[in-house]
């Protein structure tokens, strides 16, 4: 076991009555890491996603998330985590600081808002409605709320989906620099030119399994045809183009 991994998932499954939705699977993240999950819809990641932050226990399978046994403590695991999804947009209605405020209440585990707003050049926007704020101001407002318990491992699921590239681009330098600070992230997105720049790693799914998991150059490297793009990669092991190899 490698003790700078802050997961190991060990032969984890997951089912949802007869539909195996993750089978079998072994990986590790590194503290730090930006790992990325790609894969067709419906191959598993948004269930992944939820099995690395607690919100469902593995039926199988070791599966351990900084340092806590998910089939038996995942609910500890909470405080050091946090987790983008479409739920922020709950916050449309408050001001910046207000959903800052709101979302820290949630912790014990809290950081100093004003110096996050300030991390991500939000404080001249403290006390506007996040409603009225553009899209790129809003998705950094719900990147700032991924922060206020100051975690350790940030899940983000497809949180670039419908932003223009200029808004992509600082999205991403604000995970880089938050990655700088030592916190993991788990990214789940089918933007793979995004994924290709900016992970560390990435784990490809198809139906429930991990096919392939390594360095976004040598997944394209280990291609047999010798493709040159994602696109390949993911055609090879997520589409199956070719039978596939499974890891
Ligand atoms: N709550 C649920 N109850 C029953 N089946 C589910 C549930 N959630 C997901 N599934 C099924 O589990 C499988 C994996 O779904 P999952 O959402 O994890 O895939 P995904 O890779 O995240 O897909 P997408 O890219 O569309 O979000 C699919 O067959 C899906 O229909």
């Amino acid at each position: 076991m490698d003790h700078d991994a802050i997961i190991h998932a060990d032969r984890v499954s997951k089912h949802y009555g007869a539909n195996n939705a993750v089978k079998q699977v072994s990986f590790q993240v590194n503290r730090g890491e930006i790992f990325g999950l790609i894969g067709k819809n419906g191959a598993g990641k948004s269930t992944l996603l939820e099995l690395l932050s607690g919100n469902l226990a593995p039926d199988e399978g070791s599966l351990r998330v900084h340092g806590f046994d998910m089939r038996a403590e995942g609910h500890k695991l909470k405080e050091h985590i946090n987790i983008f999804s479409q739920s922020t947009s709950l916050v449309d209605r408050l001001t910046v600081r207000e959903a800052l405020d709101m979302f820290q209440g949630f912790y014990s585990r809290h950081c100093d808002i004003d110096a996050v707003m300030e991390q991500f050049g939000l404080t001249p926007y403290a006390d506007k409605i996040v409603r009225r704020l553009s899209g790129g101001l809003r998705q950094r407002t719900t990147l700032a709320i991924a922060i206020v318990n100051d975690p350790a491992l940030i899940f983000l699921d497809e949180p670039t989906t419908g932003l223009d590239v200029q808004t992509k681009k600082e999205y991403w330098a604000i995970l880089s620099s938050l990655r700088l600070q030592g916190k993991t992230i788990v990214i789940v997105s089918h933007d793979l030119t995004e994924m290709q720049a900016h992970c560390d790693r990435i784990g490809v799914m198809r139906e429930g399994r991990f096919v392939a998991c390594n360095e976004p150059s040598l997944l394209i490297s280990s291609l047999p045809s010798g493709g040159l793009t994602m696109e390949a990669v993911y055609m090879h092991y997520a589409v199956g183009e070719a039978g596939g190899v499974e890891v």
